[in-house]
C-alpha cells in the first residue's frame, strides 16, 4: 500500500522525525523506511506536511505491528551495551546521545534507565560517572553465564564485556580448591567459582561491592563458600599466609602492587591469574619478569600457562592475562 511520506536524508532522519512528531503529524500506525541515503517518515497529512515545507511523496509502506527498532528512526544502527535492564552508551556527542536514547526509550527495546558514559574508570574503586538520560536508578540486577548479580553502576565497577575472559578462568576451578579473589567487585569470579565447589575468599575495598558481593552469595546459594573481607587486601588477608590453591588478581593498571601479597597468600602450589595493562610489542614479558621477581626468592619455580590478550584498551595498549603456577621448590 502507498501512503505520503516525507522525505529527508538519513542525516536529517531525527530531527525531522521529532518536528512531526510535535505537530502530531508522524502516522504511527506505518513503518518508517529507509532507502538509499533518505528516510521516509510516514504522515497523517500530507497537505499539511508540504504547507510546512516537506519533501512529500507517496511510497510502499509496512503496516507497523509493533515499536519502531531504533535504527529505523535514527537512520543508523547505534552502538550500545546492556547491563541488566540499563541500557549503556559511549558518545562524546551530548545530543548524539540523547537522539539514541530516546529512539531506544520508544522501541521494543527492553530498559528501564539508560545511561551514557561521563568519565573514565576512575579510582581506587574504579568507578565511572555516568549521564542518567532515561530512567531513575542507576541499580539492576545482571545475568552473566546462569549467575544473578545485583550492582549499581554508579557505586561499583562491573564490564559485562568480560564475561567470556571470567568465564575462561572460572571454568578451570575444582570443586575444594580454596580461592582468594583478591579484587572482587560485586562478585562475578567469586561467585560461581563458590557454584563449581571452591571456597572464596573474596576481598575488595569498596564497601558497596562488598554489599553486594555479600548480597550476591546469597541470590546465587553459594553464601557458605563465600567469605567477603572489606578493605585493603594486603591488610585484610593477614590470617591467610599459604593459603591459596588459586589467587585471582583483576586490578589491571596496578597489579604489581599487589604480587607479594599474592605470593604470601600462595600455598606450596598455587595458580595465579595476573591481569595487566600492556604495551602490544611485549605484551606478557612485564608481567611474567615481575611475577618472577617476586616468586622465585620466595622460593618457588614458575610456570607461565597461558598468556592470553583479553582485549585492546588503548592504541598499542593491551589488557592481558597471565596464567601462572607457582610451586614451591
Ligand atoms: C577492576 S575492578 C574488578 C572487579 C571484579 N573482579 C570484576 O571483574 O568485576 C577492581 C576492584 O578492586 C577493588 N580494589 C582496588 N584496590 C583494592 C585494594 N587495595 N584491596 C582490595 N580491593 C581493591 C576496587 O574497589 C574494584 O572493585
Amino acid at each position: 500500500m502507498t501512503t505520503p511520506c516525507v522525505r529527508v536524508p538519513v542525516s536529517e532522519g531525527e530531527g525531522t522525525r521529532q518536528a512531526l512528531a510535535e505537530r502530531d503529524l508522524l502516522d504511527g500506525d506505518r513503518e518508517i523506511a529507509v532507502d538509499d541515503g533518505d528516510i521516509f517518515l510516514p504522515v497523517v497529512d500530507a497537505a499539511v506536511a508540504r504547507d510546512a515545507g516537506y519533501a512529500v511523496v507517496e511510497r510502499e509502506t509496512a503496516e507497523r505491528d509493533g515499536p519502531t527498532p531504533p535504527a529505523e528512526v535514527l537512520g543508523f544502527e547505534p552502538s550500545y551495551g546492556r547491563l541488566g535492564d540499563i541500557v549503556i552508551l559511549d558518545e562524546d556527542d551530548a545530543e548524539r546521545a540523547r537522539a539514541i536514547a530516546d529512539a531506544i526509550v520508544e522501541s521494543d527495546v527492553p530498559c528501564e534507565t539508560v545511561v551514557n558514559r561521563a568519565s573514565k574508570v576512575a579510582g581506587e574503586f574504579r568507578v565511572r560517572e555516568w549521564d542518567v538520560l532515561y530512567g531513575e536508578h542507576t541499580e539492576t540486577v545482571h545475568r552473566e553465564y546462569g549467575h544473578e548479580f545485583a550492582l549499581d553502576v554508579a557505586e561499583v565497577y562491573f564490564s559485562p564485556r568480560l564475561a567470556t575472559e571470567r568465564h575462561r578462568v572460572v571454568e578451570q576451578v575444582e570443586s575444594g580448591e580454596r580461592v582468594v579473589d583478591m579484587f572482587a567487585g560485586v562478585g562475578p569470579f567469586a561467585v560461581p567459582m563458590a557454584a563449581r565447589g571452591a571456597e572464596v575468599l573474596a576481598c575488595d575495598v569498596n564497601p558497596a561491592a562488598i554489599d553486594y558481593l555479600r548480597a550476591n552469595a546469597e541470590r546465587n546459594g553459594v553464601a557458605d563458600r563465600v567469605t567477603a573481607l572489606e578493605g585493603d587486601v594486603r591488610e585484610t588477608t593477614a590470617d591467610y599466609d599459604g593459603w591459596a590453591d588459586r589467587v585471582v588478581m583483576n586490578l589491571p593498571h596496578s597489579a604489581d602492587e599487589f604480587l607479594d601479597t599474592a605470593v604470601r597468600l600462595a600455598g606450596d602450589d598455587c595458580v595465579l591469574h595476573l591481569y595487566d595493562m600492556a604495551h602490544e610489542d611485549d605484551p606478557f614479558g612485564p608481567s611474567e619478569r615481575a611475577i618472577r621477581e617476586i616468586a622465585e626468592p620466595a622460593g618457588y619455580e614458575v610456570e607461565v600457562l597461558t598468556r592470553r590478550e583479553v582485549r585492546s584498551y588503548a592504541p598499542h595498549e593491551l589488557n592481558v592475562c597471565l596464567d601462572v603456577r607457582i610451586l614451591r621448590n
